[in-house]
């Protein structure tokens, strides 16, 4: 049964967000078509249990003998048999009419190689994810928007009202990305993919939005975060020549990705094409664990700018964010690239998981540490997220196969303690009083800038080391390799050589030896000639037959 599908919601823009104290949602979501471990179970619709084994170590530290099972609370638990579209209306749906109200949201998917971040957030034509379903749900929601973009959001935050030139130079670019996706072979296949995703999601409900400003545009971005580097993944990349790298721009709490390419979009099917011929651009690759790795962080981003005119315009943003997957390095047997790749991600897993705890540690110890924000571009551009300052949830991905246990429970683990991150979001203003003060930055800003211009360089110069001293490694592996051939070359020649004398040395025994005879005989021969007989005779005595000689 769908408690919601006779549902309509009717929000008014007009009524000001309320205001609440509230923890991280975090949802667990277990893959479908696995086998599940018996140690594991589901109290009611929130509460996970795991059995520990004799040696595991709990987040509550205890040992086994003292407990011997751990429970983990969860917002919401998706069983493997639950739907792509129960996941979207449990989670995200309520989330976009707050994005329309002018709220920022966050949703990461996180979790191992292979546990299905990617199906939740994506799907697949059959199956479509969190994203299709929220992108039909925010257009339908809205009215037809106009052809040409009125307003434009800024990196900060802030939007700008566009003028006539402005309004047609932002349309031919979205145009000829539009044209450039068009000219791609699988853009039929996209198309076919949205609308029968359409039909098949034409049953749900649309909100109705009351009291809606005249100006509304929806841009998109894609990026990716790849061994620590920004790339977007809107960029057509253009063969033999390197993509351009990235910057993270704006201070503390208010980052941004420099220069990211945001297009116009004006219909859910365009945003999605967007989408998808920006996957096409992500770092992909096959392991041990999964066919189709995401080697990579990978941010869709919705911008919403709405308002009256230039003094009254509200932005907001709905950010999805497909983790790469953590992997175990032994089990993997990830080498060269693949292995860069993972310590890359298990890296940036690892700071975020450090600034969830320090966060939570603030938070109820008053502890008055500053997170590790800093140490990866993931947590620096999610600082104002994961402080607790915006909306996010946390969609958890698990396989519970029994190989999979220590995945499953350092991700456990990860998930309680960001369950345990409260919340404390401004509230949003609402639109006709001016949201947006435009700070001019101080002295400290520009310091704090330079600053971060010097963090990002030093961050170049010990990955360019570290490259280095990994080609360098393993070019005295190679010279090592090479040395050891040559080595082996020349003793197999040695011995062939030495193989060769011995069998002339062999034949020329051989041949002395039969020339000792020949003379012995012919001696014996005169001998017995001069002192007896005839020269059969001589045969004769010596058994010699013809064939002897
Ligand atoms: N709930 C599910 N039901 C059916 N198939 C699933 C489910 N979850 C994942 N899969 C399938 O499992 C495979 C791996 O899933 P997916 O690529 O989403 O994992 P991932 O967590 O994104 O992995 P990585 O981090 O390596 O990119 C895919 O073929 C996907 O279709």
């Amino acid at each position: 049964m769908n408690s919601y599908s006779d549902s309509f919601t009717t929000i008014d823009l007009t009524q000001s967000f309320e205001e609440e104290e509230k923890h991280v949602d975090v949802y667990l979501r277990i893959k479908g078509g696995v086998e599940c471990s018996d140690i594991y179970a589901i109290e009611e619709e929130d509460t996970f249990v795991c059995e520990l084994p004799e040696t595991s170590t709990t987040i509550s530290g205890n040992k086994n003998g003292v407990q011997t099972a751990e429970k983990y609370k969860f917002t919401k638990i998706f069983n493997s048999g639950c739907t792509q579209e129960e996941i979207f209306h449990a989670t995200v749906k309520e989330k976009i009419l707050n994005f329309i109200n002018g709220e920022n949201s966050t949703l990461m998917a996180y979790g191992t190689s292979g546990s299905g971040k990617t199906f939740t957030l994506v799907g697949t034509t059959e199956e479509p994810g969190i994203i299709p379903r929220a992108l039909k749900y925010l257009f339908h929601s809205l009215p037809t928007l106009e052809q040409f973009p009125q307003a434009k959001p800024l990196p900060n935050g802030n939007a700008v009202i566009l003028d006539n030139t402005q309004k047609l130079i932002e349309k031919q670019q979205s145009q000829s990305i539009l044209k450039d996706l068009h000219a791609y072979k699988d853009h039929l296949l996209h198309e076919k993919a949205f609308s029968a995703m359409q039909q098949r999601l034409s049953r749900d409900p649309v909100a109705i939005v009351e009291n809606l400003t005249p100006i509304i545009n929806i841009w998109v971005s894609l990026a990716e975060i790849y061994n620590e580097q920004i790339f977007d993944l809107l960029n057509t990349p253009i063969k033999g020549q390197q993509r351009p790298r990235l910057k993270i721009g704006g201070l503390h709490n208010n980052t941004y990705i420099k220069d990211l390419k945001f297009i116009n979009v004006r219909s859910g099917l365009e945003a999605y094409e967007v989408l998808q011929y920006g996957l096409q651009n992500r770092n992909r690759a096959s392991t041990v664990v999964n066919m189709q790795s995401s080697r990579s962080h990978c941010i869709f981003s919705i911008k919403l700018v709405q308002g009256y005119d230039a003094d009254n315009l509200l932005v907001s943003s709905f950010n999805f964010c497909d983790l790469a997957g953590s992997e175990r390095l032994k089990k993997t047997m990830n080498v060269g690239d693949r292995l860069k790749e993972s310590n890359s991600i298990n890296n940036s897993l690892m700071v975020l998981g450090r600034c969830i705890t320090m966060v939570r540690d603030g938070q109820y110890k008053k502890e008055n540490k500053m997170p590790p924000f800093r140490e990866s571009k993931l947590t620096q551009l999610f600082q104002r997220a994961l402080i607790g300052k915006e909306d996010i949830q946390l969609m958890v991905n698990v396989n519970l196969s029994k190989d999979m246990f220590p995945e499953t429970q350092h991700t456990l683990n990860f998930s309680a303690m960001a369950k345990e991150v409260i919340i404390d979001q401004a509230p949003v203003k609402v639109l006709n009083s001016s949201r947006f003060l435009d700070k001019d930055f101080d002295e400290e800003d520009t310091r704090d800038e330079e600053l971060d211009e010097l963090r990002d360089r030093l961050a170049e110069v010990v990955l360019q080391l570290s490259e280095e001293r990994q080609q360098n490694q393993q070019r005295q592996e190679e010279a090592i390799e090479r040395e050891r051939q040559h080595l082996i070359n020349t003793y197999k020649e040695i011995i062939n050589i030495k193989d060769k004398q011995i069998e002339t040395l062999k034949r020329e025994n051989e041949i002395l030896l039969k020339e000792k005879r020949e003379r012995e005989k012919a001696h014996l021969q005169s001998f017995f000639v001069v002192s007896s007989g005839s020269e059969s005779d001589f045969e004769d005595e010596l058994g010699v037959t013809e064939s002897d000689s």
